[in-house]
């Protein structure tokens, strides 16, 4: 991500350092059934090889089984298991995300649903306070429109509730984003995001460190946002310091999920499930993590060579091998057919994923669906523009023309309007 800003983040406060690991929340978490852990012959009908499609790990047996059975739109989390040379299976990414995943919607199942609106909690702050916080927020808008314009004006439908505090995350994440990629990125050492964790927890805490903190800090007194998702993008932030290079899609998987998957996770409950909606709240969350990983593959597709260009490839080691294609290959910047088939297959996946994300966006509280269809529309089309470029992601950043821009607002607007199925 490259979320360029004039934000800076003062790391000069001293907190005691903490590093809470994803792999804690993980441990707890519900697990893959063991019916569909070690032997074939339980394998639901549904179930793929991915290795058919994508025939990376070469000891991988990979399954779809319907987790989300009750969501009324099948199964949806492709599940793997990855068994290292000793047949040992290990904990694949996608498995640790999905615990997160169902940690997190049973969390707030209950307050997403709530008849039409949701129940945001009165403001109890004292005298003089309210008129910060309205600042800070205010300032929080004012970064998110600057930044992200087109999500900016969807979040004019919401209520003001919700657009302030989607406002507030925004922010956080861009400030977060800004520690390894902004100005100061250079300077940013491990330790340093172990602080900004040891401030996340405290603003959780209801002791927010500066103004813009005191925003989200307010937002999650109000909307049942669970920590884990913020931790874990800070996890991905450390993720980026120490690796230039993904061997396999599990290990790209689970950093887009860091990145960008995160964000999903803590946008539902502020944007809120139709009440009307049949589908669980499990599948919801699913499709909002789908939409994070999408956006993240399609903005890593798209900047191959602005990453070449610092020394890093945000692309599956084995599937390039396999493509016939080699680091020097992207250093070089060569479109080749090789190149080509290689992105052909990339973008399919990142489809994929924007697929899975549809299905959730219609679930959402009405006034959520526009910004996200918006988003979703603008984002996919990126891919149609990497295509439109005959796969020249080294030399051509592909984008999205205004006149598109324009005409996807009234297409998601319309869109909005359509209901849950
Ligand atoms: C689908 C459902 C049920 C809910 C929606 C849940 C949401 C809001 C998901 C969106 C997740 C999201 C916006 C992730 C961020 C992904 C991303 C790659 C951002 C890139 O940001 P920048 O780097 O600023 O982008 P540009 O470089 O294109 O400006």
């Amino acid at each position: 991500m490259s979320f360029a800003s004039s934000l800076v983040v003062s790391s000069n406060v001293e907190l005691s350092p903490s590093s809470f690991g994803f792999l804690d929340s993980v441990r707890d978490g519900p697990q893959i059934p063991d019916s569909f852990r070690f032997s074939s012959r339980n394998r639901v009908p549904n179930l793929i090889n991915k290795k058919q499609k994508w025939g990376n790990h070469s000891h991988s047996t990979e399954l779809k089984y319907p987790i989300l059975h009750e969501s009324g739109y099948g199964s949806v989390i492709v599940a793997s298991m990855v068994a290292n040379p000793a047949g040992e299976i290990a904990v694949s990414a996608e498995q640790k995300v999905y615990n997160v995943v169902m940690k997190q919607a049973a969390l707030v199942k209950r307050q997403l649903r709530t008849a039409g609106e949701l129940d945001v909690k009165p403001d109890i702050v004292l005298p003089g306070t309210l008129s910060l916080l309205n600042e800070a927020y205010d300032r929080c808008g004012e970064v998110c429109a600057e930044y992200a314009k087109t999500f900016y004006l969807g979040t004019m439908l919401m209520t003001p509730e919700r657009q302030k505090a989607i406002w507030a995350i925004y922010v956080w994440c861009r400030r977060t984003d800004e520690l390894v990629d902004g100005p100061n990125a250079s300077h940013i050492t491990p330790t340093a995001l172990d602080r900004w964790e040891a401030r996340l927890e405290e603003l959780f805490q209801g002791r927010p460190f500066d103004m813009l903190d005191a925003a989200l800090a307010d937002t999650v007194t109000k909307f049942p946002v669970d920590i884990q998702p913020f931790k874990d993008m800070i996890e991905g932030m450390r993720m980026d310091l120490r690796k230039s290079r993904y061997k396999n899609f599990d290990e790209l998987y689970l950093y887009c999920y860091y990145v960008a998957g995160t964000v999903g996770l803590m946008s539902v409950p502020v944007m809120g499930i139709a009440p009307e909606s049949q589908a669980s709240t499990e599948s919801v969350y699913n499709a909002a993590l789908a939409l994070g990983i999408a956006n993240q593959l399609t903005n890593i597709l798209r900047d191959v060579g602005e990453d070449a260009r610092r020394g890093r490839i945000y692309l599956p080691q084995d599937e390039l091998a396999q493509a016939g294609l080699s680091d020097e290959d992207i250093f070089a910047g060569r479109v080749t057919d090789k190149w080509r088939n290689f992105m052909k297959n990339q973008i399919k996946r990142a489809r994929m994923f924007f697929d899975e994300a549809e299905k959730g966006v219609l679930e959402l509280n009405k006034a959520s669906r526009w910004p996200v269809w918006a988003s979703l529309l603008l984002y996919r089309q990126i891919l149609d523009e990497i295509e439109a470029n005959d796969y020249d992601n080294f030399t051509k950043r592909a984008y999205v023309s205004k006149a598109k821009k324009i005409l996807a607002l009234p297409m998601a607007y319309g869109r909005a309007l359509l209901g849950p199925s």
